[in-house]
């Protein structure tokens, strides 16, 4: 991109950087020109397209080279790498290679099975048998391991047929003696009571909350555009809304862990994609969904011998492929991606999602004439001359991209390039990034009923969010931000889920945060943020009223210790008091009492003042700034932002230390010190104490003083329900730690916690808030339990 960006002349660059929404069809018309002539664009688009230059092609030789490292763990016990062997053999084995005379990709189903088996994955075992079978329903070594398995899950019956099919196909009569004997050991255990390995599928995930009746409109708001609003009375926590996303793309960085479809985490098992070595899914159904077509390369079974009826109805019902369950009408979004291309692996995410949604509404109209996607805003005239460049000369490739590699008729025209400019704007506007809670996620290999003790328990709950991937909801997209927002949204698999969570009046506007909010950011960064990503100034109410928040967040400590005032530097207090000039509610001023000196604003908030009353109050406030707004004492700040900045820096070294794992008695030493000054200097609420203290918490952690981490903890969490709500889902994440140390602890306060983080989960995720968190569950047995051991 950079090297396209540099050969682009100057004063072609200066007409795109100077364009307006109104102008990008001409600016299309002259970049598409100047590239179509250039011969290192046509090199690289080349380079993009050419399956012959292509990185995400599958290679056989590489399949089988890895097939050999597996083996050879395999052979020496080392079962896991044996597993990630095969796994990467799979990746990149062609679907109709062989290996001598078998299947390549049916030998590595089974080689993975076995070495699952030997790992202790039941149904994963049983899975890559079944793969392997229904592409060589004939291969005698994937019945005896699905036997194997069945037998070794009590599943006797299926197990008794696995080995008889098993025994059928067997050419080599040493293999028939080991399938004989095997079933004669099966034989002495048969039960006709088999508890039966049921092949279903986790990580799909069943929702059985839908949203209630509808009570959400669209509307449209001043200064805010189209916005959703509530038409009657909605309770807390109330579903308002689900909606599968129009198009959705995993991020690079996730291709390893989560599936490309659903964006769960992988299990040891996934799937590849059978034409191209970039997606891994979690199960064929992901692999359905996303656009794979049931293969028709699927061998013969030739019996030479009679069978009976229901071994031959086993062998059919196992060998069948079971992809014939009902798939709802869906756009399958990789399809076009994987003819051998490299742009989907090597463009940006972003622009691969701009892609999908290009395709899907080719595709949805059913001609060619235009794309119109999605009717969504965007912003355009007010992006950076790069960004504007790097939109432009995105649009232009991807065209050029999906020409060559769609069967599509598709134009390369200014008009194609002008409207896929908007759609990538659209993009930059409205997509969404899918979150999933690091550790907690539902599919981790992490065991939801193991008993939770140690520093390992404090250590390991801390809760991550991770971005995995970025789509477009067509409705979600009309939801508004609001700094205090009053819906919660999350996803399960990849499905959108919006919950109220505060009881919303009739008429009054759902939005939810597009990242920053009150509390966990100043308001100059949450407005920065918002101009800079989005390209709007706020208009939510958090942003023109004074918060407590927006005060003590970076505030400064009254020289009088017993004073709770609050001193602020010269950037805040000119924020705040622009606010001030906007504000007109005297309760907004009043709820501050404690910190601010109320007298001082006078009946300024009364109702309209005379000009001059209000320069007054407004110059008092000024004159504050390093001055106590509650007992007017000053404060050198110059000296405190010293010892603050010095302070800071112990705490960033601890915080490295931790990191290296590295920890020493003076890193540590250093830190408590710092802390204490921290106090001294800083507002009590500030939340740099409360960052300095979670710090310390970890330390503490890691030397295994859990008494510490838990005051420690503790601390923190009492500066945050300050900052954002004692109720507010982050709360919730700092439980979660509480929690875990107080159940290690056999604290008796674990009950309390527990019941409060129950509160909060649920009021933000309802009913699903045991999917999103499923090790609620083992904290809900691990009370029970220290409760009863109170009680006796
Ligand atoms: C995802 S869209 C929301 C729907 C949009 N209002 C519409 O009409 O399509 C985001 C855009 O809505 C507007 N918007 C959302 N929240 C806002 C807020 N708190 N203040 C001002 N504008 C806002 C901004 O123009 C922003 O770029």
């Amino acid at each position: 991109m950079e090297r396209l960006k540099s050969m682009v002349p100057d004063t072609l660059k200066a007409v795109v950087g100077a364009s307006s929404a109104d102008d990008i069809l001409s600016t299309s018309a002259s970049l598409l020109h100047f590239f179509l002539a250039l011969p290192e664009f046509q090199l690289m688009v080349r380079d993009l397209v050419d399956p012959e230059r292509c990185v995400s092609g599958k290679n056989k030789d590489a399949a089988l080279d890895a097939k050999q490292k597996g083996n050879r763990c395999f052979s020496s016990a080392d079962f896991s790498g044996a597993l990630a062997f095969y796994s990467q053999a799979l990746i990149v084995a062609p679907f109709d290679a062989r290996d001598k005379d078998k299947n390549l990709v049916s030998v590595l189903y089974v080689n993975r099975a076995v070495a699952l088996y030997k790992l202790g994955f039941k149904i994963e075992c049983l899975r890559d048998c079944n793969r392997a079978l229904q592409i060589s329903p004939g291969y005698a070594k994937a019945w005896y391991w699905r036997g194997k398995i069945n037998a070794s899950s009590e599943n006797y019956e299926d197990a008794m047929a696995d080995l008889h099919v098993a025994n059928l196909m067997e050419t080599s009569s040493g293999g028939k003696r080991q399938i004989e004997g095997e079933m004669k050991l099966l034989q002495v255990q048969f039960t006709t009571t088999s508890g039966s390995l049921t092949q279903h599928d986790e990580n799909i995930f069943k929702i059985s909350d839908v949203p209630h009746e509808v009570k959400v409109k669209s509307i449209v708001m001043p200064h805010k555009g189209r916005g959703m609003a509530s038409t009657g009375e909605i309770p807390p926590s109330y579903l308002v809304h689900s909606e599968e996303p129009y198009a959705a793309v995993i991020l690079k960085n996730c291709r390893h862990r989560y599936c490309h479809y659903c964006f769960n985490e992988l299990p040891v098992d996934a799937v590849p994609c059978s034409f191209c070595a970039i997606p891994r899914y979690c199960s064929e159904h992901c692999q359905l969904k996303a656009g794979h077509q049931s293969r028709n390369n699927v061998e013969e079974v030739s019996l030479h011998v009679e069978v009976p009826t229901e071994i031959e109805n086993h062998i059919r019902e196992v060998t069948s492929e079971n992809w014939e369950e009902k798939i709802p009408e869906h756009f399958p979004e990789h399809r076009h991606e994987c003819l051998d291309a490299n742009w989907p692996a090597v463009l940006p995410h972003e622009v691969v999602l701009a892609g999908r949604v290009v395709v899907k509404s080719l595709v949805q109209r059913r001609d060619l004439v235009e794309i119109k996607a999605l009717d969504l805003s965007y912003s355009y005239t007010e992006l950076a001359v790069e960004v504007k460049l790097e939109l432009c000369i995105y649009a232009i490739v991807l065209l050029v991209c999906l020409q060559r590699s769609l069967s599509l008729d598709l134009p390369v025209n200014p008009y194609f390039v002008y409207q896929i400019i908007i759609i990538m704007c659209q993009i930059r506007l409205n997509s969404m990034a899918i979150i999933r809670m690091k550790s907690s996620d539902p599919n981790t290999p992490q065991d939801p009923h193991r008993k939770l003790s140690s520093n390992e328990a404090a250590s390991a709950s801390t809760i991550e969010q991770v971005s995995v991937g970025q789509a477009i909801y067509a409705v979600g997209s009309l939801f508004n931000h609001s700094c205090r927002p009053n819906i919660h949204a999350y996803f399960l698999a990849r499905t959108l889920f919006i919950r109220t969570t505060e009881l919303v009046e009739a008429g009054c506007s759902l939005e939810l945060s597009y990242g920053p909010q009150v509390g966990q950011w100043s308001c100059q960064d949450r407005l920065k943020f918002l101009g800079e990503k989005y390209c709007f100034r706020c208009q939510c109410r958090s942003c023109s009223v004074v918060n407590l928040s927006d005060l003590v967040l970076s505030a400064f400590h009254c020289v009088h210790p017993h004073c709770s005032g609050i001193v602020l530097d010269t950037f805040d207090i000119k924020s705040e008091t622009e606010k001030l000039k906007q504000s007109r509610h005297a309760g907004d001023i009043y709820s501050l009492e404690p910190y601010v000196q109320v007298d001082k604003f006078g009946d300024l908030y009364a109702g309209e003042m005379d000009h001059n009353a209000q320069e007054k109050s407004y110059s008092s406030l000024h004159a504050g700034v390093g001055y106590c707004l509650k007992c007017g004492s000053h404060c050198d700040l110059e000296s405190s932002c010293l010892m603050v900045s010095k302070a800071l820096g112990n705490i960033k070294r601890l915080q490295d230390g931790i990191v290296r794992k590295e920890l020493s008695s003076s890193l540590l030493s250093n830190a408590l010190e710092s802390l204490d000054q921290l106090r001294k200097v800083l507002h009590a609420y500030n939340k740099s104490i409360a960052e300095a203290e979670d710090s310390i918490a970890q330390a503490f952690c890691f030397i295994g003083e859990l008494q510490c981490v838990m005051e420690h903890c503790k601390s923190s969490i009492q500066i945050l329900e300050k900052l954002c709500s004692p109720d507010h889902v982050v709360i919730g994440y700092e439980l979660v730690k509480l929690l875990s140390i107080q159940l290690s602890l056999g604290d008796v306060d674990a009950g309390e916690t527990l019941n409060r983080l129950v509160i909060i989960f649920e009021h933000h995720y309802g009913s699903h808030a045991a999917v999103v968190f499923p090790y609620l569950k083992s904290f809900k047995r691990e009370a029970r339990k220290l409760c009863e051991v109170e009680d006796s």
